[in-house]
């Protein structure tokens, strides 16, 4: 078995090593450089030390391994390298043997984190076109896209499933198409969190392969590995090995046998040995890794760094590839302007929700169940006198149906589409002006749809009136509400996870609903006025009296009382308002209102999510005050 694995993964190795990427845009190689790398995190009062004045050099055109024991600071300082988590680090930086600036150096890197954060109902065709079409623009014919799109898919063997949507591609198929989207504005620094974890022997050979050969062709690249195996390891180029935040080796592959042996620790020949320096470096042999960081100097010694000569053939390949029409960095902005972006993540968008069909089934069945099951509650009561409070009752229902049914599906779907922006944003994919207008009209003309539809059975079942001005005016009303509740619900996913989110957003709406009709039944008695301001605050409020101006303002005729009814208490539509307190409604009042809410939601969406992406100073100091409160609580509690 293992020979056979073996064989394939050299195969692969080979055929990786046919790809070309000669239509990319060619870029300036860059070596990434760090002193003194510091890292720590708040921990309750005291402050957790991650990275201890780490130094090393990772150069253009080497695939570089970060291993150590789990929880020894891999992730962190590929977080801190990559820019992703700049709190709390300290030291210094440098590329090409300058200080770095971060904005400058964002433009230029790109990081694969290990989730594979895909969007599920796109074939990886599509997928790559559309990314070309966000990062090279309308820069290259689409011919030239597809020739860029082509060559990629096929160095990263990505040819024969290129009609397969992502949530059915493998875990190794996925793993690739991440690095494919990330290759095609050619970066010359790529970061990558564990790329093999969760792939078979094959997988992961044919994965890192074909890292190098991305390297080869000028690229920086630097993952962090999981116990790679003997085979695995012989790739990398370059390891760097963590432990306890500290460096224990910084240099060749095949020199972690030798570095070792002169510590006067053998490696047995049966042993792999990136298996035995994680298991030196972990305490497993002993105490050495004081040994190793003081022969190694904490990554600054460059001893072991050379130890075997490069392949002149790939320094060829490498020169190759960097000779000629290099761009210069700045160029490595968005490839298309704000409208376009805007354009292609609507298209995506779409395409999204329409091959959704299990959920649009869902939602579609859920308007109309409710419709009808509310419309039968409700029946013919529009006109009917003896049953004026429960039409009452019908608009608040009509306002509950529609504030609930388009806040849950943001709460329990928006946080995990939040972790995919966060990769594409980083990766400077797009604005997110552009994102964010694209998914609010996305999402808002599907609600604007199921609205319609609901109200399409209540309506007419329940004999409101019909007349086509009062029949605008309560979908108006309607759809408002639906539209400030689900960006209510965006708002709420963009700062918190699903739990917290489909915990909050129900919880919240209970408030919001008592309000809007507290004092109604009062007359125009005057409430006092702190719940005055109270009411004000729920938009159910302005939602329930513009329905109630849409079906009875300027209102002539009484409603119909029934044979079999006695006595009809509100047949007069007057004094039926006069009692609600309701006499002075005004629908436009009410729906002016409601947009300026809906204004405000949709800025608070954004700003939320602007912040949860790239958080400013007063957003920071909010967040150390929360946590300070919270440590605080926590230890007076105990
Ligand atoms: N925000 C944080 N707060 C507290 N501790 C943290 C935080 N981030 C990381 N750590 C700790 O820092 C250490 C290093 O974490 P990191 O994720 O970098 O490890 P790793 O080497 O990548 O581990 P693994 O191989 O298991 O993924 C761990 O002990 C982790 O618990």
């Amino acid at each position: 078995m293992e020979m056979n694995s073996a064989g394939a993964g050299a195969g692969v190795a080979r055929s990786i090593g046919r790809g070309h990427l000669s239509h990319l845009p060619q870029r300036p190689p860059v070596t990434l450089a760090f002193h003194d790398l510091t890292y720590s995190v708040r921990v309750g009062k005291s402050s957790k030390i991650i990275l201890r004045g780490i130094h090393g050099e990772f150069r253009s055109g080497q695939l570089t391994a970060i291993l150590g024991p789990s929880g020894a600071g891999k992730s962190t300082l590929l977080n801190v390298l990559a820019g992703y988590r700049v709190e709390g680090a300290g030291g210094h930086v440098y590329t090409n043997g300058e200080p770095r600036d971060l904005r400058q150096f964002r433009k230029l890197s790109r990081y694969i984190m290990q989730e594979d954060l895909l969007q599920p109902y796109i074939t990886i065709r599509e997928a790559m076109l559309i990314a070309a079409d966000l990062k090279i623009g309308v820069g290259i014919t689409a011919q030239a896209k597809l020739v860029v799109v082509e060559e990629i898919l096929q160095l990263l063997m990505l040819s024969k499933a290129k009609d397969t949507t992502a949530e059915k591609l493998s875990g190794g198929e996925k793993k690739r198409l991440s690095v494919a989207l990330e290759l095609l504005n050619n970066p010359p620094i790529i970061f990558l969190d564990e790329p093999t974890t969760g792939l078979d022997e094959v997988a992961s050979s044919m994965c890192v392969s074909l890292l190098k050969r991305v390297a080869r062709g000028g690229r920086t690249v630097v993952c962090s590995v999981h116990t790679p195996s003997a085979r695995l390891f012989a790739h990398f180029d370059h390891v760097y090995v963590v432990a306890d935040g500290r460096c224990a080796y910084h240099g060749a592959a095949a020199g972690v046998v030798p570095f070792l042996h002169c510590l006067h620790l053998s490696c047995p020949t049966t042993h792999n040995p990136a298996d035995f320096i994680i298991d030196v470096s972990s305490g497993e042999y002993g105490s050495h890794v004081n040994k190793m960081v003081a022969a190694i100097e904490n990554g600054r010694s460059q001893k072991w760094r050379d130890y075997e000569v490069p392949d002149s053939s790939q320094e060829l390949e490498l020169e190759q590839l960097n000779s000629s029409g290099v761009e210069t960095c700045k160029a490595l902005k968005h490839g298309s302007t704000a409208w376009q972006q805007f354009r292609i993540l609507l298209r995506r968008m779409m395409l999204q929700t329409v091959r959704n069909r299990r959920h649009l089934l869902l939602r579609m069945s859920l308007h109309v169940f409710l419709g009808l099951i509310i419309g039968l509650l409700f029946s013919d009561m529009g006109y009917d006198a003896s049953k004026t409070v429960f039409n009452y009752n019908f608009f608040y229902v009509c306002l509950i149906a529609m504030m609930y049914m388009p806040m849950m599906p943001p709460l329990s779907t928006f946080p995990r589409e939040v972790h995919l922006i966060k990769r594409e944003y980083f990766n400077r994919w797009y604005g997110l002006k552009a994102y964010y207008a694209a998914h609010i009209t996305c999402r808002t003309l599907a609600t604007t749809v199921f609205s319609l539809i609901f109200l399409a059975f209540v309506y007419p079942i329940t004999s409101q009136p019909m007349e086509l001005p009062r029949i605008l005016m309560y979908t108006a009303i309607c759809v408002a509400v639906a539209w400030i509740s689900e960006s209510i619900g965006i708002a709420i996913a963009s700062t918190l996870n699903v739990v917290n989110s489909v915990f909050l957003g129900p919880v919240l709406c209970v408030p919001l609903m008592l309000l809007a009709v507290y004092g109604y039944g009062m007359g125009d008695q005057p409430l006092p006025i702190i719940w005055e301001v109270m009411r004000s605050c729920s938009y159910l409020r302005y939602g329930m009296e513009g329905l109630v101006a849409a079906i009875y303002s300027e209102r002539k005729e009484d409603l119909v009382c029934p044979e079999y009814a006695d006595y009809c208490m509100y047949k007069s539509i007057v004094n039926f308002l006069r009692l609600m307190g309701m006499s002075g409604v005004s629908f436009w009042f009410d729906f002016g209102v409601l947009v300026v809410v809906l204004l405000l939601m949709n800025f608070l969406g954004y700003y939320l999510l602007r912040q949860r992406l790239s958080p400013n100073y007063a957003y920071r100091s909010i967040k150390i005050i929360g946590n300070y409160v919270k440590t605080k609580m926590i230890m007076s509690h105990q």
